[in-house]
């Protein structure tokens, strides 16, 4: 291979995660020139709409996909948290790298975090799974829809539409504006979306030449925590749009999920948590699923 094609959405964090995969390509393989395809998917294009009137699973995947199918590109850069449960068949995810950071950021340039916001304040997410923990936390907060890419949603914030937005803090780290985060929402307070601060790489199925190539960035610990994640998710029929969070963790050969599903509108959440062997992540992750049933979730993702 001469030349290895990459493909990428045009916002400025796809183009810095796709970025980082170029340059720990060239440093596994000094000879190998990379070039980039930025693309515009629907989900950047229509920001008017919420994701889920656009009707979506993958899309921020599909223009990436047909491009590698009409031989424009070799692979795709993602965020694993925006790559559906069910891979569109004919490909695969030959490398996840090491996870960043996983959670969440409180974003305010008023106030240190959730507990100091005044009542009734103004809160931007889209996200349903942090919209439920907002409501969980502080029953009074007004949540309000916040789309964009990250830039667009720290303007909108520093032109005064909101008091406070969430943001991942794996997205405002890559970008240089740790900064901007007032505070950060952990663990097991607080819940991230299944896979979230981990970037995939996709290619087609048939495309094993390319699989190995990338493969040497693949992180064998991330692989399987969002394994366990993923599965959580998928058991739940999710995708980015219903309000489900899950964070897996490995510590030596012990892997812990904890799940939580919640309601938006009402902020009620459900919870539960499992641990066993890293070699079985797909069926912890189903476990803590079937955990979060028992405990009444499907009500609140029907
Ligand atoms: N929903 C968009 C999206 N997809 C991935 C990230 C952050 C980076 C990551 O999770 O790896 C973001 C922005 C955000 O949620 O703040």
């Amino acid at each position: 291979m001469k030349i290895l094609r990459i493909a990428t959405r045009k916002s400025p964090l796809a183009l810095w995660q796709t970025e980082h995969v170029a340059e720990r390509l060239r440093v596994a393989y000094p000879d190998l020139q990379i070039e980039l395809v930025p693309l515009s998917t629907r989900g950047d294009e229509q920001l008017d709409r919420s994701l889920a009137a656009i009707g979506g699973k993958g899309l921020f995947l599909k223009e990436l996909e047909l491009a590698m199918e009409r031989g424009e590109a070799d692979c795709a850069v993602h965020s694993l948290k925006d790559v559906p449960m069910e891979l569109e068949p004919g490909f695969r995810l030959p490398a996840i790298l090491q996870r960043a950071d996983s959670a969440d950021a409180f974003i305010s340039n008023h106030f240190d975090d959730i507990a100091a916001l005044p009542e009734g304040a103004h809160v931007g997410t889209s996200s349903l799974r942090r919209r439920a923990q907002l409501l969980k936390l502080r029953p009074d907060l007004r949540v309000s829809d916040l789309r964009g890419n990250v830039n667009t949603r720290l303007a909108k914030l520093d032109e005064g539409q909101y008091d406070a937005i969430i943001l991942a803090c794996a997205g405002l780290l890559r970008l240089g504006m740790a900064d901007r985060i007032r505070s950060r929402l952990d663990a097991p307070d607080w819940l991230p979306a299944p896979a979230q601060g981990a970037i995939a790489i996709e290619c087609a199925d048939n495309a094993d030449d390319i699989a190995r190539l990338v493969a040497v960035l693949d992180d064998a610990t991330t692989r399987i925590c969002v394994e366990a994640e993923r599965a959580a998710n998928r058991a739940l029929g999710g995708s980015c749009h219903l309000p489900i969070a899950a964070l897996a963790t490995l510590n030596g050969e012990n892997l812990h999920i904890a799940g939580l599903v919640g309601d938006a509108a009402t902020g009620r959440c459900v919870r539960a948590q499992t641990s066993g062997a890293a070699s079985g992540a797909d069926a912890l992750g189903k476990a803590v699923a079937a955990s979060l049933l028992e405990a009444g979730a499907g009500q609140f993702i029907a």
